[in-house]
Formats: structure tokens, sequence, C-alpha cells
């Protein structure tokens, strides 16, 4: 299985690029989504955050819910909190992510995408074949981002500084999406990669490769 590793910074357009594999067939993990779904009321790591960060930080109104906004202000200048936030965070994430992967290994799925903003930050991107990055101009992308989220300039500005410079990015991808047009044009760019993977044999040369390695391991158990 061919794994696409999809980034860019704030508010590029990765999730507009995901849903359109995901409307050609194709599975995504969605760093994102994990990130939020390990946090829900009642699992593990919602219970160590809440004896971590206490109370204030979960809206008992509607249902003890992580209150991810007051959280994120309270990390994005102190890096003591956010390092205790991630060692609580991240290994349930990777877990999560994991554990979708390799489901989607047994099913023999042809290629996923993995979405995720922190790919090169991470280190992910060098396990991974190919790495897609989605951006547009510094300033398309605080327009965006103020209209999206409704957020001061300020505010855009800092949530991009805070990111790799999105020039680094783009020279460790694979392959660059301009998004600096409309949202149409986005989505013709993102059919044509598709169409493109769809007649590659990269996922066939892996899936005999995995076959030879997984069938070699019994014959020499057996042998030796
Ligand atoms: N080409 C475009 N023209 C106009 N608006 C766009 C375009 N591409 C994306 N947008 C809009 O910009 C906003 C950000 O796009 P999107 O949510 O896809 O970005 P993202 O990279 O996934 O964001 P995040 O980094 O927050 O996950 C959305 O409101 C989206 O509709």
């Amino acid at each position: 299985m061919l794994v696409v590793g999809l980034s860019g910074g704030v508010a590029t357009g990765k999730s507009t690029v995901s849903s359109v594999f995901r409307a050609h067939g194709v599975p995504i993990i969605d760093a994102d989504l994990v990130a939020r779904q390990v946090v829900v009321p009642g699992t593990s790591t919602y219970k160590s955050l809440r004896k971590e960060f206490g109370d204030e930080y979960f809206d008992d109104e509607h249902g003890g819910v992580l209150r991810r906004d007051k959280l994120g202000q309270l990390i994005f200048n102190n890096p003591e909190k956010r390092k205790i936030l991630n060692g609580i965070t991240h290994p349930a994430i990777r877990w999560e992510m994991l554990k979708q992967f390799l489901t989607l290994l047994i099913t023999g799925t042809k290629y996923i995408v993995f979405d995720t903003p922190l790919l090169f930050e991470s280190g992910y991107d060098k396990w991974i074949g190919t790495t897609i990055v989605v951006w547009c101009d510094f300033q398309k992308e605080v327009d965006r981002m103020m209209k999206r989220d409704n957020i001061p300039k300020a505010d855009a500005e800092a949530r991009i500084h805070a990111q790799m410079d999105i020039e680094e990015k783009k020279k460790r991808a694979t392959i660059v999406i301009d998004n600096n047009g409309n949202i149409d044009e986005l989505r013709e760019k993102v059919k044509e990669i598709i169409t493109k993977m769809d007649k590659s044999w990269k996922p066939f040369i892996f899936r005999v490769l995995f076959g030879v390695v997984i069938a070699a391991v019994p014959y020499y158990f057996f042998k030796y």
C-alpha cells in the first residue's frame, strides 16, 4: 500500500484536497480528527488531561468536552505546558493512527492519504513515499483563516509563524499544489494527481515486495 502524506500551511487547503481524495474512494487517516477522537470524554487520555489541567479546561455544560481553544491559548506561549499536553496526547494519537493504518493494510487498499499538518515537523515524511504540500500566498492564507475562523489578523499571522516555513515544506515535498486560484481549480489539480496515482505501478510493486517478505518469514522459520 502506498502512503501519501498530505500537508501544507494553516488554512492553505489541505481539507479541501483530502475531500477530493475521499470522494474518489481513497481512505484518509486524518491526524486532526484522530487528535479529537482520543480526547472524547471517557477515554484514558481525557481523564489524564482533566487531572493535569483541571476542570476549567472542560465544558461541563456540554458533556464535559475539552475546551480546545482555551487549552490552545494556554500552551501557545507556554512550552512547558505544551510538552505536558503532547506527552499525554501524542502516544494515544500515534497508537490510534497505527490501528487505522494496520486495518487499511489488511483490507488491501491501493493507497491511502495521511493528512497531517505537522508531517514534516514530526519527521513522519521520512517514512512516507510520496508527500504532497498544498500552499498559497501568505496574504491569502491570512485572509482565508480570518474568514473561516473569525479571528483577527494578528492571530492568523501568529498561527502561521508558529509552523515550519512553507518554503521549507515545499522543498521537501514530492508534489507541490499551488492553491492561489479558486476552489474549482484546486479540485481539478487534485483530480489530475489522482489520475496519475491510479496509473502508478508503485503500490503494485510495494504489494509484491510485502508479499515476498511475508512469505519469507515462515519459509526461514521452518527451514532453520
Ligand atoms: N482556492 C480557494 N479559494 C478560496 N477559498 C479557499 C480555497 N481553498 C480553500 N479555501 C477556503 O479556505 C479555508 C481553509 O481551507 P481548508 O480548511 O481546506 O484548509 P486546511 O489547510 O485544511 O486548514 P487547517 O490548516 O486549519 O486544517 C476554507 O474556508 C476553505 O473553504
